[in-house]
């Protein structure tokens, strides 16, 4: 069920008004609900139940330090991709040790720094970086725990730029050669073998391509096991899909329940890492008309969000609900283009929506919550969107506007 509900015609995160907070706090605004973070987590956690489990919550979704203190609260570990998600992560109090470390591009200083606060498990995701990791923590006199990131070569049927288990895609080690890697791994002095971890891409809407990469995935610890390589857990990533519009995925606990069944007798750790599926549902992106553009042949309502505050639809032709904080209106319903005033055709957050709206009007874009804030950029000199957590009837500024004199600080020009 949505925390984000009409009460007596204008939209809440919970018990708060968003057309308060966007007067309060002015627009573009991402605003959160603590609620809803806590629900998502706990779905997992809770599917899981008595099997051995970590959920680790995937931060490139969303890592404003609010949000992963939130879950750090409920005990959630964290997946992460640079050293900048993993100093998020020690901020917001999480638990370096229930951190897996994934990426296909890990730099030796990256290596360090976790080694340094004891991360739990570095997902590889290939020979060399096998390599350079066991000679940088040999150096550091520790051993990293390591599982290899395998690439099952399924087709997880979601949309090609967040697909990544293909053999053509550019993440992960060929399963059928993870066997030699993991002999190799087993002679290197630096890493320990622990788990074997998996994630084949975003947003699938159906398990049977996780259910098939789990069975290539356990013939593979079959082999290992053959070899004399005993696996502790399985990474199965994360991926699970999301209602934007229509689309009906496996609820966690049945997407649980699948890879329970699916595992019989064996009773390894599981550990996920799920993003979106946490954090989409748990956010809206705030934005307010300033002008009505009407053509007889196209209107247009232009916003003030934009493609560097929101990408996906521009980067994927993502669909995501906009809905305005104001049920009731006046104004005659259209169907508009929604644009943004950046300089680029492909800046629209929806189209074709039929809307009543006025200027001055504020409209919340939904499931915002997952790959929106972290996907915002400056372009065209905008600054970033203030983030909001609502939790309750109460709202806490936990990311503040950037200001227009911060987004030149840093730069000079030459002298004389
Ligand atoms: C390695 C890894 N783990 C977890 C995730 C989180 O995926 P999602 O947000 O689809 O759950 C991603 C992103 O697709 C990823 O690349
Ligand atoms: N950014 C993507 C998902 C990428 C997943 C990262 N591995 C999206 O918005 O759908």
């Amino acid at each position: 069920m949505s925390v984000f509900t009409y009460q007596q015609g204008s939209l809440h995160a919970e018990q708060t008004s968003l057309a308060s907070l966007a007067a309060q706090h002015g627009t573009p605004l991402y605003v959160y609900s603590r609620a809803a973070f806590e629900a998502h987590f706990k779905a997992y956690d809770e599917a899981l139940g008595e099997w051995p489990h970590q959920v680790c919550f995937s931060v490139k979704s969303n890592s404003n330090i609010a949000v992963l203190n939130v879950l750090a609260r409920l005990g959630a570990g964290f997946d992460i991709v640079s050293q900048g998600e993993l100093e998020r992560v020690l901020a917001a109090g999480g638990e370096p040790s229930k951190v897996v470390f994934s990426g296909v591009g890990k730099m030796a200083s990256e290596m360090v720094r976790a080694l340094e606060v004891g991360v739990g498990c570095f997902n590889v995701e290939s020979e060399a970086e096998l390599v350079r990791l066991s000679e940088v923590a040999s150096s550091l006199g520790k051993v990293a725990n390591i599982s290899l990131r395998v690439n099952p070569d399924v087709d997880a049927q979601t949309h090609p730029y967040i697909s990544t288990g293909l053999k053509d895609n550019k993440f992960g080690i060929d399963i059928q050669k993870a066997p030699a890697v993991y002999a190799l791994a087993a002679t290197l002095p630096g890493v320990k073998i622990v788990g074997v971890d998996c994630h084949i891409g975003s947003q699938l809407t159906d398990i049977s391509p996780f259910l098939d990469a789990l069975d290539r995935v356990l013939m593979l610890v079959d082999e290992l096991a053959a070899q004399g390589i005993e696996i502790e857990h399985l990474d199965l990533g994360g991926g699970l899909g999301v209602t934007y519009r229509a689309e009906t995925p496996a609820s966690p606990q049945q997407y649980i329940a699948a890879i329970k069944e699916r595992l019989g007798e064996r009773r390894f750790k599981l550990i996920f890492e799920p993003g979106r599926s946490i954090s989409a549902n748990a956010g809206v992106f705030l934005t307010r008309v300033e002008y009505l553009k009407l053509n007889e042949h196209k209107n247009f309502a232009i916003i003030d969000g934009a493609m560097n505050d929101l990408i996906r639809p521009a980067l994927y032709s993502a669909w995501q609900d906009i809905k305005p904080v104001n049920e009731q209106s006046s104004a005659p319903v259209r169907r508009y283009d929604l644009v943004g005033p950046v300089c680029e055709t492909g800046d629209f957050l929806g189209k074709d929506r039929d809307l009543a709206i006025a200027e001055g009007d504020v409209l919340a874009v939904m499931s915002a919550g997952a790959y929106g804030f972290v996907m915002a950029s400056n372009y065209n000199t905008r600054g970033r969107a203030a983030e909001i957590m609502v939790d309750g009837d109460q709202a806490f500024v936990v990311r503040e506007r950037e200001t227009l004199t911060s987004l030149f600080q840093g730069e000079s020009v030459l002298p004389g």
